[in-house]
């Protein structure tokens, strides 16, 4: 039996919704925003796409109890107010949210773990763990996992290969900060910058299509969901089946007392370990600088 609660039900949390039910990926749904005529335009929604699949997902609508026993609540509130391209701009509306939402959420007695979309992801997740008290390992941000999967796309398409074939992370805050840590980037097995001559500048095109990848779509459509919807829905799919895989996630820097974009491995626990990457100096300093981003604004 699976239980996964959504709260904030916009074109992130809809389109995650969407996913987990039509590929039946979870037994029940408990959907929540405070708008409530939203919520239940949702639900019928996915209702009627239900009709078209085999297995029916229970869906729960409005109430903070109902996420007692759940095993995953996804934080996708937002506000609308990105500007300057910059996602830090949503800080203060949706910081206000979390101090809403999240003791609703411990007074319901959950106890599973809190995977955040919302903006920006890494300072929101660090809010998440300290305004919840849970221990760390339950508190994951979804961090540099899509701008990873940019990052793929984009070298493959350079290369005129798979995506799918190219290994490594985008490290740092899942904002203008982040970096790619070349180091990290393979094909197939061969390290990236031994399988192919690339400029230094070549470098800095990628990174740069890259970081741009998710205002693309933004400036076009004013919001972007595919993209997280797909990765959160894996996510989900690798903590539910106890999978251990490895993705790049918000998750906790001890040292630094906030959570910023490393990969590591995680299963029905949450977290269970990061890798440990071998970067250059240069990406040290470079993570280094997206650390003091993030802290600057966890203590504005
Ligand atoms: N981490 C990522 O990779 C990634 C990718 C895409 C979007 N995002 C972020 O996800 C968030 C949601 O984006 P969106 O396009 O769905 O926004 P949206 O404005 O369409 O939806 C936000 C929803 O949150 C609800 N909400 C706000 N405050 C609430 C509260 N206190 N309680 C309950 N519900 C509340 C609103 O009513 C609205 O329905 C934004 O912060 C966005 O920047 C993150």
């Amino acid at each position: 039996m699976s239980k996964v609660g959504i709260i904030g039900l916009g074109h992130v949390g809809s389109d995650i919704a969407y996913t987990l039910c039509t590929k039946c990926q979870v037994d029940e749904l408990v959907l929540i925003d405070k708008n409530k005529e939203k919520v239940i335009a949702e639900y019928l929604e996915l209702t009627d796409s239900m009709m078209m699949t085999e297995v029916k997902t229970t869906i729960l609508l409005h109430e903070y109890s109902y996420l007692n026993d759940a095993d995953i609540i996804v934080i996708s509130v937002g506000s609308q107010s990105i500007d300057n391209e910059d996602r830090v701009s949503e800080l203060s509306d949706n910081a206000r949210s979390i101090r809403q939402v999240v003791p609703k959420v411990i007074a319901s007695g959950f106890k599973g773990i809190f995977l955040v979309i919302t903006n920006p992801c890494d300072v929101i997740t660090t809010l998440v763990h300290r305004e919840s008290g849970f221990p760390a390992h339950r508190v994951i941000g979804t961090g540099t996992s899509l701008d990873t999967i940019r990052m793929k796309r984009v070298v493959g398409e350079k290369l005129g290969i798979s995506g799918q074939s190219i290994g490594g992370y985008v490290l740092g805050e899942h904002g203008e900060s982040q970096f790619v840590a070349w180091s990290s980037v393979t094909v197939g097995t061969q390290k990236l910058l031994e399988f192919t001559k690339l400029s230094e500048e070549e470098l800095e095109e990628m990174k740069e299509a890259t970081r741009l990848g998710g205002w693309e779509i933004h400036q076009r459509k004013s919001w972007t969901s595919f993209g997280i919807a797909s990765t959160v829905s894996r996510l989900i799919q690798s903590i539910l089946k106890d999978e251990k895989r490895i993705y790049p996630l918000s998750i906790y820097h001890e040292v630094e007392n906030i959570h910023i974009g490393y990969p590591a491995f995680i299963g029905k626990k949450g977290i269970i370990k990061s890798l440990s990457l071998d970067l250059t100096s240069k990406e040290t300093v470079l993570f280094e600088q997206s650390i003091a981003k993030v802290k600057k604004y966890v203590n504005h």
